[in-house]
């Protein structure tokens, strides 16, 4: 769906010259939620504008659905452009006009006729979940709002691309949740491909499968989101990870584990991509004669399932701690290992 060969862009200012995307290819797939993840200056920006040429590349090829963006002339541009959608953390709507008017500017735009227009805008309103905030101006609406009314304006002219320049920076956690599952619901909806970035490795968890980690203007590592937390090599990757995941070295050291827990089996669950959603721990007390104490963990959740460990002490017969890690071994993705075998 979309290829970048090459893309750079460089700045020249008064006192310096500025790589700010440094030779940087990538594919993205159709359908993808991809994000792109990186430290403050990292050139993610510049990197996302550079797809719709809000800034001119330096050098490089950009093709979005069969189109080479980067060799159109100003009216092709202005054509293409319909096709991408673009969302900002500053919103950047217009203050003098409704959230409908707002949301039916690309289409004035666009000529597309009134009563068409009024139609789609209604759509895009209830899509959105803003019924009842139609006439309401900028100034009136919370964060939150505002952003499904940049969501609804992107979406106008039925893009097949949606660009996010960290749309959620600006919102508190709850919100921010809020505007993700609609993006995701979106992507669902309409296969919309979508390129995300930000700084928050928690938005690229809850809604990316695939990510790019940025550090000066190039892409340093890449790939699966459950794979880069499993697997993450780059150091600036590794803190990522943390943010999520916590620092493992300020976790409790294996020998205190055991140390806390003088008796008793100890295995280690570890998850990557559990998708079966069962609530595992109760079921293994139920179905097995076994009593479970959770010692310590952490899982979270991720487009592509459960990530995580969790160390837990499991008592009872030594037979019915053998069915239960089979069935965890047998019925789960779940990956089991025994830390310390009392039998
Ligand atoms: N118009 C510009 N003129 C000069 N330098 C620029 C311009 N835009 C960006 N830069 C520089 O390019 C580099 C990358 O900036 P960019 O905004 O793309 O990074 P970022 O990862 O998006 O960070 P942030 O989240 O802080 O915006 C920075 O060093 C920045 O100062």
């Amino acid at each position: 769906m979309i290829s970048i060969e090459n893309l750079s862009k460089y700045f020249k200012t008064d006192k310096q010259d500025i790589t700010a995307v440094d030779d940087l290819s990538l594919t993205i797939n159709e359908g993808d939620i991809f994000g792109v993840i990186g430290y403050s200056g990292a050139g993610k920006s510049t990197f996302v504008r550079l797809l719709n040429r809000l800034e001119e590349p330096s050098e490089g090829k950009i093709v979005i659905d069969d189109r080479e963006i980067t060799t159109l002339n100003s009216k092709q541009l202005r054509v293409a452009r319909q096709d991408i959608g673009m969302i900002f953390q500053h919103f950047n709507l217009l203050w003098s006009r409704t959230v409908k008017d707002n949301i039916a500017f690309p289409l004035e735009i666009a000529g597309v006729p009134k009563k068409d227009r009024e139609t789609r805008v209604e759509e895009l309103i209830g899509l959105v979940g803003l019924t009842g905030r139609e006439n309401a101006y900028p100034s009136q609406l919370s964060g939150g709002q505002k952003q499904r009314v940049g969501i609804a304006r992107a979406l106008a002219n039925q893009p097949k691309v949606l660009l996010c320049d960290e749309a959620t920076s600006a919102l508190d956690p709850e919100t921010t949740n809020a505007i993700l599952d609609l993006l995701v619901d979106i992507n669902k909806k309409f296969g919309l491909t979508i390129i995300l970035i930000t700084h928050e490795m928690h938005v690229i968890r809850k809604i990316c499968k695939q990510v790019a980690v940025m550090e000066k203007g190039k892409v340093v590592e890449q790939g699966d989101v459950l794979e880069l937390f499993s697997r993450p090599e780059k150091p600036v990757t590794k803190k990522f990870v943390e943010q999520v995941m916590g620092n493992q070295q300020e976790e409790d050291s294996m020998a205190q584990l055991l140390q806390r827990s003088e008796e008793g089996n100890i295995i280690r669950l570890h998850f990557v991509g559990e998708t079966t959603n069962q609530a595992l721990i109760s079921q293994l007390a139920k179905r097995f004669d076994v009593d479970i104490n959770i010692l310590q963990g952490k899982i979270t959740q991720t487009q592509g399932g459960a990530y995580g460990t969790l160390y837990v002490q499991i008592n009872g017969e030594e037979e019915e701690i053998q069915k239960a890690v089979s069935f965890v071994l047998e019925q789960t993705s779940v990956e089991v290992e025994v830390i310390r075998d009392d039998g």
